[in-house]
């Protein structure tokens, strides 16, 4: 059971605690979870709990509502999973039966959606029992809503629109919830109105029982927290989660920001230059406002020999999960991703009503979503809450639309107190977006948050002009169309196939490749690699080091994990070297990289080692 720790922890449970002391850590074992689920936490390796997860539980164990917020890739996901399971185990035993769902967790895309199903659903597999998780999403019919919700199942990963749909055709009883109802979580909270979800919370709070304890889930604070925190919460506990008493930003520590600025002609010759010298580290995240630019984008990178898949709302599911799936476990390095359904494509609400498993809706309603179905899904998302694995770096090809677009999408690497980096290019019309940005992410008002990037000079830039242009111009915008006609045309085809395949290989990853080449022009083999006399020496040296870094934090994972550990510090390239011009000196790189200190980052080498494998290059 709980120690003396998990005492002082309950102990301040009370009232509101915004911005709160580093606190004494508490440990998983501490904290009075079931042990099947302290063995499911020690299966997946999970040493220690994160500062939310360390905060959150105890206070969710004690019942209470609580609104949690915490920068992305903290661990929210199972600071509430982990009670919540813990306490359906717990209700579990005997001849108990329940006539509806315990535990709700609403969502506001289908992508999140499939990662909580997935996550509690192997946190319940790993504590045997059998018990039911489903997820309902806006592809299903009112025939497979029913069946799903027959049993009923213990959990139910919803978005809110499928909750609300579930009770209007008396798939949930009012009764039902009234009886069984004991845990609503809202996650991404900070976007579920945004979303278009207000109705359906608003039809769901009534029948929501008055002992159901809420969990209410976000990264950044808005009004909309607020509205859903009076609609569903009572007298919740305010957690405010920074990672420590000084830390006033909102992005995690482990994200280093920079920009790159160019003009609007530029932005895809300094992608490639990014790319092509090797300047960033792999697995990049590309994010881009629009699919045409996304498609324009990966025709231009693929005749340089640079393989991405393009990730949007007018995809089938099927594919989109695929697609994610294959980059997770690194099936491809370069992932072009627009933001969501709604910010990329204006889209109506009949749009929500689904794209593939229409057996139910009213034709009336099949025709007007059918206008809007071969565009876009307008339950995508990726930006927000997705867990990408081990994205190390971001690209925003586009500014994002929002201060708050741009914490997610860069919430996307740097997750779990892992380092990452994100780089902005900003053209002259972004400067004032770039300004809102800044001002949203806290920190030191005196000092630039997001700076210019050091590894990229003019002259490397320069050295891929006459290439990237000629190439550029040969991406026309019917070419575009006509990739993204081709891609849509084939993933439709896929998409059942896809579906199919999983249910009887879930692993397999292989099926199909989603960086295949679209372009009608096979990509010319003398544009793959960059001829010497292109070669900047200092970017050559810059990427020298990325590469370096690479092997390094690659070869010796665990060493650098064990040291990063010890000093408790991030090591990076990035810190140690400045890619300003150079004066040559005696023995020095020709890329004139300066340490700017002595110790060096996570990813990265000592410097005097990198030096030594340098100069026996
Ligand atoms: N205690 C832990 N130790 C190490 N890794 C953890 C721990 N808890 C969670 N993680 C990992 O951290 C990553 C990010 O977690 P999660 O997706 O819950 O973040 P989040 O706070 O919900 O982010 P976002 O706001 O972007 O949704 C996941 O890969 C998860 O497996």
């Amino acid at each position: 059971m709980a120690g003396a720790k998990m005492a002082q922890n309950h102990a301040r449970a009370k009232g509101n605690r915004e911005d709160e002391e580093e606190d004494d850590e508490i440990g998983f074992e501490e904290m009075g979870l079931d042990p099947r689920l302290l063995r499911a936490i020690s299966k997946r390796k999970l040493a220690k709990p994160t500062p939310i997860q360390s905060k959150a539980i105890p206070l969710i164990l004690e019942g209470k509502d609580v609104v949690a917020r915490a920068k992305t890739g903290s661990g929210k996901t199972l600071a509430y999973l982990l009670p919540l399971v813990h306490k359906i185990l717990g209700e579990s035993g005997g001849n108990v039966s329940f006539s509806g769902p315990r535990a709700f967790v609403l969502v506001p895309t289908r992508e999140l959606c499939q990662q909580v199903h997935d996550d509690v659903r192997s946190l319940f597999e790993h504590c045997g029992g059998s018990f039911r998780v489903v997820q309902l999403t806006t592809n299903m019919s009112v025939q497979s809503m029913t069946a799903a919700m027959a049993g009923p199942p213990d959990v139910v990963v919803a978005t809110p629109a499928r909750i609300s749909a579930c009770i209007q055709n008396e798939i949930l009883l009012p009764s039902a919830l009234r009886d069984s109802l004991s845990t609503l979580v809202l996650d991404e909270a900070d976007l579920l109105l945004s979303y278009g979800y207000e109705d359906d919370l608003r039809k769901l709070a009534p029948h929501i029982p008055r002992r159901c304890q809420c969990l209410l889930m976000s990264a950044t604070s808005s009004e909309d927290v607020e509205k859903l925190k009076k609609l569903v919460l009572h007298n919740p506990v305010i957690l405010t989660l920074m990672e420590d008493a000084t830390d006033e930003s909102i992005v995690p520590k482990s994200v280093q920001q920079f920009l790159l600025k160019c003009e609007p002609r530029d932005k895809l010759l300094h992608a490639l230059a990014l790319l092509k010298f090797e300047l960033i580290q792999k697995k990049g995240l590309i994010f881009v406002n629009t699919v045409d630019t996304g498609f324009r984008l990966k025709l231009f990178l693929e005749q340089f020999g640079i393989k991405s898949a393009v990730l949007n709302a007018e995809l089938p599911q099927n594919s989109r999960l695929h697609i994610l799936k294959e980059f997770n476990v690194g099936l491809f390095d370069y992932l072009i991703a627009t933001d969501d359904g709604k910010s990329s494509h204006p889209v109506s609400d009949e749009s929500k009503e689904g794209e593939e498993d229409q057996g139910d809706v009213p034709a009336e309603k099949k025709g007007a979503s059918k206008k809007t179905k071969r565009l876009v899904d307008a339950e995508f998302g990726v930006v927000r809450g997705v867990d990408f694995k081990h994205v190390r770096t971001v690209i925003n090809f586009d500014v994002p639309l929002t201060p708050a677009g741009y914490v997610h999408r860069i919430g996307r690497t740097g997750r779990a107190g892992n380092s990452g980096l994100a780089v902005t290019l900003i053209t002259p019309k972004d400067e004032e977006m770039l300004s809102l940005v800044e001002g949203v992410l806290g920190g030191d008002p005196e000092q630039r948050t997001i700076t210019p990037f050091p590894l990229l000079n003019k002259a490397a830039v320069e050295s891929l002009r006459y290439r990237a242009e000629d190439v550029a111009r040969g991406v026309t915008k019917i070419a575009v169309r006509e990739a993204r006609a081709k891609e849509l045309r084939m993933e439709i085809l896929n998409s059942d196939r896809l579906k199919a395949h999983f249910e009887d290989n879930p692993t397999d990853l292989e099926l199909l490749k989603h960086d295949k080449v679209l372009s009608k022009k096979q990509p010319s083999v003398h544009l793959r690699t960059v001829p010497e006399y292109l070669r900047d020496p200092s970017t050559e040296a810059a990427s020298r080091q990325i590469k370096i870094a690479r092997q390094v934090a690659g070869d010796n994972q665990r060493f650098y994990k064990k040291r990063k550990q010890k000093k408790g510090g991030k090591e990076d390239p990035l810190k140690t070297f400045s890619a300003k011009p150079k004066r040559k000196r005696d023995g020095q790189d020709a890329g004139g990289f300066r340490a700017k200190k002595k110790k060096v980052g996570g990813q990265g080498v000592p410097k005097k080692k990198h030096h030594s494998r340098q100069k026996r290059k």
